[in-house]
């Protein structure tokens, strides 16, 4: 469906993105993750050819984006990082307004804006003005926006930014359920959890090149199969320790500052045991937290820094 061949992208002396290759299927909800300057707006910016590539070529449906950039626009919806609406208009006349750049016009206008105050939860709001409006408000409006030409693919860049808990979980809710009804969708972000939870298939993104891709799981078998188990008890005693040695003889067990550390591969189920075992010796766990890798452990592990350095 979209397709990024070699992209590079040089800004006089600084090269922003160097040979990303991307794929998008139709119905793929994909995720492009990265630290703040990894390249990602760059990127996407190339692909919904609003800036051109260096080198290499952006295919829509196999065809050259450069050659034909219309048949791409009318099927993509682009949801910029800066929030673009006009604040002495209301929520309603910012989305007339883009829905006549669009093309729409008379009832249909006024019907797809309904439908969309609605999908973004603005409709008691649609009435006032922008400039009234929270962030969290002002940025479902700009996802609105990039919805009323009912696009087939949705480019988001980063659109949780700088917004509140509620309106972000507002957001990501929203999201989910565009793609849950079918929409192909390219989601940046440097919150990995967001990627996790929105996007199938994920890019990840440092220093302007793709440093890995796959699904979540096999990026997370980059790093390991293991989980591990981390028990809080009254006492640790040395018996329950054994004991737990003795059921599980090829788990790493050891203990850091009062907590056990119990390193399995993922596929074992242990903690009924570990509970029963701590019950025969007499040792109430207070708190046993599972923990698998996340894409916050493969990016460390891919380049030796945090996400959010
Ligand atoms: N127009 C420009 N001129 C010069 N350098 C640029 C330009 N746009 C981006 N860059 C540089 O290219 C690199 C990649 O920037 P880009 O905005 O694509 O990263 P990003 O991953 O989207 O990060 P952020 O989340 O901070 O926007 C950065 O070092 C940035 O400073």
């Amino acid at each position: 469906m979209l397709q990024a061949i070699d992209l590079h992208k040089k800004f006089k002396t600084k090269e922003a993105v160097r040979k990303v290759n991307m794929q998008l299927e139709a119905g793929e909800s994909v995720g492009l993750l990265g630290p703040n300057g990894a390249g990602k707006s760059t990127t996407i910016s190339m692909l919904s050819s609003l800036i051109m590539p260096t080198n290499g070529e952006v295919l829509w449906n196999n065809v050259s984006v450069n050659k034909n950039p219309e048949a791409l626009r009318k099927a993509l919806g682009v949801v910029p990082q800066e929030i673009a609406l006009y604040p002495e208009l209301s929520a309603k006349e910012n989305l007339h307004f883009f829905g006549r750049i669009y093309g729409l016009k008379g009832q249909l206008l006024v019907e797809r804006t309904e439908e969309i105050l609605q999908k973004i939860g603005l409709t008691d709001r649609k009435n006032d003005i922008v400039k009234t409006f929270s962030g969290g408000m002002k940025r479902r409006l700009n996802i609105g926006a990039a919805l009323l030409h009912n696009p087939s693919i949705l480019i988001m860049d980063e659109p949780t930014v700088g917004i509140d808990p509620q309106s972000r979980a507002y957001i990501l809710d929203t999201v989910k359920q565009l793609v849950e009804e079918g929409m192909t969708l390219l989601y940046t972000s440097h919150y990995m959890e967001e990627v996790e939870l929105l996007c199938d298939k994920i890019y990840i993104m440092d220093q302007g090149e793709i440093i890995a891709y796959g699904t979540k799981e096999t990026l997370k078998s980059l790093v390991s199969d293991n989980q591990t188990i981390e028990l809080k008890a009254h006492i640790l005693s040395q018996k329950f320790e054994e004991a737990l040695k003795k059921y599980f003889p090829t788990a790493n067990i050891r203990k850091e500052d009062e907590i056990l550390l119990i390193t399995m591969p993922q596929n074992e189920e242990p903690l009924a045991t570990i509970f029963a075992i701590a019950a025969k010796n007499a040792v109430t766990i207070t708190s046993a937290i599972v923990k698998v890798p996340s894409l916050e452990d493969v990016f460390l592990h891919l380049t030796g820094r945090a996400l959010r350095d």
